[in-house]
């Protein structure tokens, strides 16, 4: 195995820091080691690589590789490099390396620690990547099952997982029903490193959803968002009760804790601690530092109970209309893993629903924003634009105020608050991976900055 094992670093050390989700980018060091090889199911293998910095902890990837001694057509966009033993593949790319992993999941059997469990028995299928890969990789199988794979792996249950069967087995029509998930051990303890769930065929994406309504918003220059073929206002406010709706179940079925005046100054503290992150990194930030730290620091300016007289549980975590899809009988969410860049101890935290409910109303700002970046500077389309943004958050508002028992508007410091801190979270995502959409959350914390709370 070393000299194999030599090789196979070198060609991981050339193109890990090339993938998207590899999240050591810009940190020095980056040493490589492969810390288990185990052959899955013929013919994939399955690596958990670390990598060592000279600062801080080490990441850990899984990369699932076949190694073959033929190069089929359409095989070049995932070649990982070649090595003595044979080209080496993205496993999970390769149509007979994602076969291999759902044979591996239909057993529940279990290999060299890895090990496979399913609620319920499997069908073959033939498999096919989705979309862009992000964060993690996605394999859809037919139409029946969809993927995820944890690129990065943190020590622990991953959040996606542990929440989604909590929902399902509350009885929630909002998630896709989970159905088999493999896992093995991290730094000594059991991690989630795969999770397969029901694939919604049907499902639309928010995101597709609240854009085309825009566009149509766009194309009637004379019209309002109220008066036009694609309002979304329905939509939102049905989003909003199904947020309320997961919001409860999470609350109803696992921990919750009180709002404190301690919970919500260590809340703070939290929130100056990712804005310094940020500024340092990014200069255009600066100039609203003093504000955004006013805004936070207004959460502590009263009793706990008038400023947050909810209590702190289980959240989606990162929610925005991009991991919410549109079924026939409403909405679904998926992908409760929380913001990938959060270590997964932090995200497994007891937090305030606020945020999730601010993540979304980001979105809103986001869907009618990312429109204008095409059409250059319109200034009657900025305003139709914010006019379309308000017009959905008051709709989302409503739609789970009325199924929580109080209206997330009630209480405005806390939500400015998560409002400016996903902002901050969103410079900082843009900066890295969009930086032509960097304008968009800056547009936002300049705004946010300006209004009173309520004026939102
Ligand atoms: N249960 C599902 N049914 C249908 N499509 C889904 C389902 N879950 C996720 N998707 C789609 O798969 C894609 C990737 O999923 P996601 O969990 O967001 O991955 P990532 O964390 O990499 O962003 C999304 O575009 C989403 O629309
Ligand atoms: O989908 P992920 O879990 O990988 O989330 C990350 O990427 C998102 C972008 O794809 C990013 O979301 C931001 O852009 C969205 C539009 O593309 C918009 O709907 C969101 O409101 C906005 O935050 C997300 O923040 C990031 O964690």
């Amino acid at each position: 195995m070393g000299d194999h094992h030599a090789e196979l670093t070198g060609l991981l050390r050339e193109w890990l820091p090339r993938q998207r989700w590899f999240a050591g980018k810009g940190r020095s060091g980056g040493g490589l080691r492969i810390r288990h090889d185990v052959m899955v199911f013929e013919p994939l293998r399955l690596l958990v690589v670390d990598v060592d910095y000279d600062h801080g902890p080490s990441d850990h990837y899984q990369v699932p590789v076949v190694i073959r001694s033929d190069a089929p057509f359409g095989h070049e966009g995932f070649l990982i490099g070649e090595s003595a033993g044979g080209l080496v593949y993205d496993g999970l790319h390769d149509p007979d390396g994602s076969s291999a992993l759902l044979s591996f999941l239909r057993r529940s059997t279990h290999r060299d620690g890895l090990v496979a469990e399913a609620l319920e028995p499997l069908d073959i299928l033939p498999a096919h990547a989705v979309g862009a890969e992000q964060s993690n990789t996605s394999i859809v199988y037919g139409d029946a099952y969809i993927l995820k794979v944890f690129r990065r792996l943190w020590p622990g249950v991953n959040p996606d997982l542990e929440v989604t069967r909590a929902l399902a087995e509350a009885g929630s029509t909002h998630v896709a029903r989970p159905v088999a998930w493999y896992s093995g051990r991290v730094d000594g303890t059991p991690t989630t490193f795969g999770f397969l769930q029901e694939y919604l065929r049907s499902g639309t994406e928010g995101w597709r959803l609240a854009l085309a309504s825009v566009r149509d918003l766009y194309a009637e220059a004379d019209l309002h968002a109220d008066e036009v073929g694609g309002d979304f206002a329905a939509e939102a406010e049905r989003l909003g009760t199904a947020t309320a709706e997961v919001h409860a179940d999470l609350a109803r079925t696992l921990p919750t804790r009180p709002a404190t005046a301690d919970a919500l100054r260590s809340l703070v503290t939290y929130l100056h601690g990712r804005l310094d992150a940020a500024v340092e990194a990014v200069a255009e930030l600066r100039p609203f530092e003093a504000a955004i730290r006013k805004s936070y620091d207004e959460v502590t300016g009263a009793s706990a109970q008038a400023v947050h007289p909810r209590p702190f549980q289980r959240l989606h975590g990162d929610l925005h209309l991009g991991q919410v899809l549109r079924v026939d009988s409403g909405w679904v969410l998926f992908d409760f893993e929380g913001e990938p860049v959060r270590p997964v101890a932090d995200r497994v935290g007891l937090e305030s629903p606020l945020r999730d409910v601010a993540g979304m109303l980001r979105s809103f700002d986001y869907a009618a924003r990312s429109m204008l970046l095409e059409r250059g500077d319109e200034p009657s389309l900025a305003y139709r634009a914010q006019e379309w943004a308000d017009r959905n958050r008051e709709a989302f508002c409503r739609g789970y105020g009325a199924a929580a028992g109080r209206d997330p508007r009630a209480d405005a410091v806390v939500l400015r608050a998560f409002e400016l801190d996903k902002a901050v979270y969103e410079i900082l995502y843009e900066a890295r991976h969009r930086p032509g959409w960097i304008g968009i959350p800056l547009s936002s914390v300049e705004r946010l900055t300006r209004s009173s709370p309520s004026a939102g």
